[in-house]
């Protein structure tokens, strides 16, 4: 399938035909609908969610989601699971080199290429992350999946990602980012051959744009830039996989059809991108390094105010101008826990080591901060010049709950076990 264009605007209410006269008027379900489509609702939250927070779609599809093969374990993608141990976690800062790409010679695709890197809570208590990077070299071909466990928040690094989902086509490239809801059944080819980069999986509520407070109405992510599909569909017969990721194992049904058979739907309840170039990053104009809860893009909420479950937050592009202040990132400890990427080029914070692909934890109190070769330079920068900070896209998971590193991920080679060694340059400067 190819793509055939966007609509926009976050949370909207949407309405998308790929074959004229589908979508039914002025009811959901009639007795029979067009073309001999049938209709399937897909519910993203609580049938009795509260307006501003309801999510749903009406699909009208082929044949509905329940045709298919029974299900059985699935024996592939085996670094991809929900396995956060009840081991100790350790409060060691931890960084990584980027996820090494799959041989020519043992071929992954997206689902068989996904790495877990660390997690909390789980599908079981709705509330938590799971973090993985995803390195993969060949098409998902004939298959398709989906997670019941979790929205996925999939942030590219490396290579082009053509999504096709049930509700339409996404095409995203690094510095974009795409969500799928979770349910929705995709596949994802590769245009570039190879592709690598993160995916949040978030089993809270569903993530949204924040409140602005005092920014006014404008601002951060603008909802308007945010683009979902329009609809597009297959109906294509043989012999296919649907794979599921259901309470943290994957799972195996024989398909005889391809499950991407939705010709219409309505609704607030889809996938959708958005370039994070277009984030309107908001700064101090006169000192002091802000909190980076003003590069806030989205967010899932929790039962307590301004304490997320996940907040989505990126290090863009920037102009710095603060004056008689350390510019970038201050030593610091916080009480939720920050598992970082780096998508694009260099990160103000970190001189050396952390490279895009790579990936740093900084868990609850753990302290962090600049490494010594930043703080030494920003320590002495001439301020009478601001800084333009260009060719940077950093990422940020940051977390209510401890995130645990996986046991695969503590051991692999790509793990830094010197990554402390950035802090032990920082001196004694005491002085009386
Ligand atoms: O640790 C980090 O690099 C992320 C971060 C950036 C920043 O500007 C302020 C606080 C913070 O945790
Ligand atoms: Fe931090």
């Amino acid at each position: 399938m190819e793509s055939n264009g966007y609509q926009s605007g976050f949370g909207n209410e949407f309405a998308t035909e790929a074959l004229a006269g589908t979508l039914p008027v002025g009811r959901n379900s009639p007795q029979r609908v067009a073309h001999g489509l049938y209709a399937e609702q897909l519910s993203g939250t609580a049938f009795t969610a509260p307006r501003a927070a309801n999510r749903r779609s009406w699909l009208y599809r082929i044949r509905p989601a329940a045709v298919h093969g029974a299900f059985a374990p699935y024996a592939g993608a085996r670094g991809f699971h929900n396995a956060f141990g009840e081991d100790p976690v350790t409060p060691e800062q931890l960084r990584w080199d980027p996820l090494p790409l799959p041989d020519a010679a043992a071929p992954a695709d997206f689902v068989d290429g996904l790495f877990t890197m660390a997690g909390n809570g789980g599908p079981a208590s709705g509330t938590g992350v799971g973090i993985h990077l995803y390195a993969a070299n060949r098409d998902m071909r004939e298959r398709w999946f989906y997670d019941a466990d979790a929205e996925l928040l999939i942030v590219p690094q490396l290579g082009r990602l053509h999504i096709e989902t049930e509700l339409g086509v996404l095409d995203v490239a690094p510095q974009e980012i795409a969500v799928i809801p979770r349910g929705v059944r995709f596949a994802v080819a590769l245009p570039d051959g190879q592709a690598r980069g993160y995916v949040c999986e978030n089993f809270g509520a569903l993530l949204r744009l924040p409140d602005l407070g005092p920014i006014g109405s404008n601002g951060l992510a603008n909802a308007r830039d945010f683009l979902i599909p329009h609809a597009a569909y297959e109906d294509r017969e043989g012999e296919f996989e649907l794979i599921a990721k259901f309470q943290g194992h994957l799972w195996r049904a024989p398909i005889g059809h391809c499950p991407l058979d939705v010709v219409g739907w309505h609704g607030n309840y889809a996938p959708y991108k958005y370039d994070l170039r277009r984030f309107n990053a908001i700064g101090s104009i006169s000192y002091d390094h802000p909190d980076p809860s003003i590069f806030l893009v989205l967010h899932s909420p929790s039962d307590t105010p301004g304490t997320s479950n996940l907040d989505f937050a990126i290090f863009p592009p920037r102009i710095l101008a603060m004056q008689d202040t350390f510019r970038p990132p201050w030593f610091h400890r916080n009480v939720a826990s920050e598992f970082m990427g780096l998508v694009h080029g260099a990160y103000d914070a970190k001189a050396e080591g952390f490279a895009p692909g790579g990936a740093s934890l900084h868990n609850c109190m753990t302290g962090h901060g600049p490494d010594a070769a930043t703080f030494d330079k920003a320590s002495h920068a001439d301020l009478s010049r601001p800084d333009v900070i260009a060719d940077t896209m950093a990422v940020m998971f940051e977390t209510r709950a401890v995130i645990r590193p996986t046991r695969q991920a503590l051991e692999a080679a790509h793990r830094q076990r010197d990554y402390q060694a950035c802090w032990a340059g920082l001196r004694k400067h005491f002085a009386h």
